[in-house]
Order: C-alpha cells, then sequence, then structure tokens
C-alpha cells in the first residue's frame, strides 16, 4: 500500500491505478477505524478493481465546541490495518494540503440538511459536502462508500452529487453501507472510545428502544406515543439529553409526524457522559 500526503503524488498514483479499464473505489473517513470502516473497505473492494481510503479529520465539519482537538488521530495503527486489507492506496492529506492558503470555496445542499444532524450542528454539512467533493475530484473514484449510520450525511452528498453533475463518481455509484453494530446492537463509532464502562453499556438501550419504538409504529401506535417512550427510555438509561428522536421520510428527510406508505427512517442522536451518539433504522411503509 503506498500512503500519500501531496496532491501532486495522489494525482499520479490515482491515475496509474485506473489505467487500462481498472475501476477505483474510494472510502472517504476520518481514522479511527473500527470494523465498520473495514466493512466499507471489503465492499468496495467487491466494487472496484482497486480501493483508495481517505483519511482527514476535516476541520471545516466540527463546531467551535465539538471535538476537533480530542478527535482520535492513530495514522500508523490505521495504516496497518488497511494495509491487511489490501487496500492500494491512503490518501492522507494535512489540513494545509486540503485547504490551501486563500482557501474560500464552500457547497452548501438544501433541504435534506436542514433537521436533524444539520438543525443541531449549524456549518457541519457544509464541511462535509465540501471535503467530499474535494476527495472525489482529487481521487476520480468510479465508485464511493459510505456508512448508513450517518445517513443524513449519505443524503446530503447523493444530493450534491445529482445536482452538481458529478461524474466521478455518478450519483447513482455512490453506495451506503448498512450500520455495523457490536453485539449489544451499539452502532460501532469512533466515538464509542470516549464513552466510560458505564456508559458504554447504558449506551445499548439507543438501538434497543429505537427497535421497540419501531415495532410500535408498525403496529400502528401513535408516532407521538412511541417516540415519547423512547425518549423516556433513555433518560432512564442515564441520558443526559436527546437531540432528537423523529420519523423522516428516507429519502427527502422530511419530518413525518405519521407513518406513511413510503419507506421512513427513525433517526435519533443522543447524549451520554457528554457523549452525542446517532443511529437510525428503517420503517417499513404502511401496507395499502
Ligand atoms: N458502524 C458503522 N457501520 C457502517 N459504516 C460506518 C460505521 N461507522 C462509520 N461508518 C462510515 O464510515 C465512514 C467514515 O466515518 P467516520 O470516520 O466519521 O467514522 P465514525 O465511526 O462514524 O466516526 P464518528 O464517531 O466521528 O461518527 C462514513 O461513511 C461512516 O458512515
Ligand atoms: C465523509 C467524511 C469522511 C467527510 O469528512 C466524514 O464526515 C465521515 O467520516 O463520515
Ligand atoms: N461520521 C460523521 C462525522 C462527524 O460526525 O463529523
Amino acid at each position: 500500500m503506498q500512503t500519500i500526503t501531496r496532491l501532486h503524488m495522489l494525482r499520479n498514483s490515482a491515475a496509474s491505478l485506473r489505467r487500462d479499464v481498472a475501476t477505483l473505489a474510494l472510502v472517504p473517513t476520518m481514522g479511527a477505524l473500527h470494523e465498520g470502516h473495514l466493512t466499507l473497505v471489503r465492499e468496495a473492494r467487491l466494487l472496484a478493481d482497486h480501493v483508495c481510503v481517505s483519511i482527514f479529520v476535516n476541520p471545516k465539519q466540527f463546531g467551535p465546541n465539538e471535538d476537533l482537538d480530542a478527535y482520535p488521530r492513530q495514522l500508523e495503527a490505521d495504516s496497518a490495518l488497511l494495509e491487511a486489507e489490501g487496500v492500494e492506496l491512503l490518501w492522507a492529506p494535512s489540513v494545509e494540503e486540503m485547504y490551501p492558503s486563500g482557501f474560500a470555496t464552500s457547497i452548501s445542499v438544501a433541504g435534506v440538511t436542514e433537521n436533524f444532524c444539520g438543525a443541531d450542528r449549524p456549518g457541519h454539512f457544509d464541511g462535509v459536502a465540501t471535503v467530499v467533493c474535494k476527495l472525489f475530484n482529487q481521487v476520480g473514484p468510479d465508485v464511493a462508500c459510505f456508512g448508513e449510520k450517518d445517513w443524513q450525511q449519505l443524503a446530503t452528498i447523493r444530493r450534491m452529487a445529482r445536482d452538481l453533475d458529478l461524474s466521478a463518481p455518478m450519483a447513482d455509484r455512490i453506495i451506503g453501507i448498512p450500520t455495523v453494530r457490536e453485539p449489544d446492537g451499539l452502532a460501532m463509532s469512533s466515538r464509542n472510545r470516549y464513552l466510560s464502562p458505564e456508559n458504554r453499556s447504558a449506551a445499548a438501550t439507543l438501538p434497543r428502544a429505537m427497535k421497540d419504538a419501531i415495532g410500535q409504529i408498525e403496529a400502528g401506535e401513535a408516532v407521538s406515543a412511541a417516540l415519547a417512550e423512547l425518549q423516556n427510555r433513555l433518560t432512564e438509561a442515564g441520558f443526559s439529553s436527546v437531540d432528537y428522536a423523529d420519523l423522516a421520510d428516507a429519502d427527502s428527510l422530511e419530518l413525518l409526524r405519521a407513518r406513511g406508505n413510503t419507506p421512513a427512517r427513525l433517526l435519533v442522536a443522543a447524549r451520554i457522559g457528554g457523549t452525542r451518539l446517532i443511529d437510525n433504522m428503517p420503517v417499513s411503509a404502511a401496507p395499502d
């Protein structure tokens, strides 16, 4: 595996991997890799001849009081994991390489970013869209893989790719990979390592309570009652706040007050011991 930190070298290496008819998949990450990321890498391997993984802790998607400085950085350990997966290219630019002095452009996607993390983290999705557009242009992948764990992020990137007619990758080659979970159901996340053992065990209430709420909604119970019960269970388990717990149309992310006849998603963000956890799960459409 080649590790590259300078853009002119990336362009040569990515171009040479794509020579002939070979295809290239990109898996964008912020590092601190876990099985969720490695699952994306394995799926990417099935979709293209070569895989490039990017590791870049993107300052533009962190708010002023968020964990940019504390975010785990472990390039050597990550590199060894990727090497073992047979990844050909690791793109690990510095902040200066990604955002040279004078950098002045931002991509803003309306609509899908309006609620949920978009409302709680102002500017977050502008930062994500901007860096992902740059990563696409830098690497020029045929396909790119993202986790469904970050459902709103995936919807934002797909919207951007459609709206800007991106060709590397085409919007329909932006692939969502189902959330990889710990044995107790908690979605894997680099931020789980912030949790104390006590909070880590309480955190498993999140996916359990979400599943139960979905069961109630699918059985015909009022959405508001199911969501209220979900919030109570999180509070009882030791979550200090619930940033949001809502039902949305799975594609547009418009809020739904009742289960409709299109696929929906239950999305939750909640804090425990200072750590903000997010999760989302499908809610099937109501039968006609
Ligand atoms: N448990 C998971 N299952 C599937 N994909 C995942 C999982 N966790 C992260 N990903 C995906 O990996 C990619 C890189 O995510 P990132 O590096 O931010 O990791 P993360 O674990 O989500 O970190 P954070 O704790 O910052 O949210 C994203 O597309 C993300 O959706
Ligand atoms: C897509 C991403 C790599 C952009 O920085 C990041 O938001 C992430 O890791 O999910
Ligand atoms: N995986 C999402 C990246 C973030 O929370 O900034």
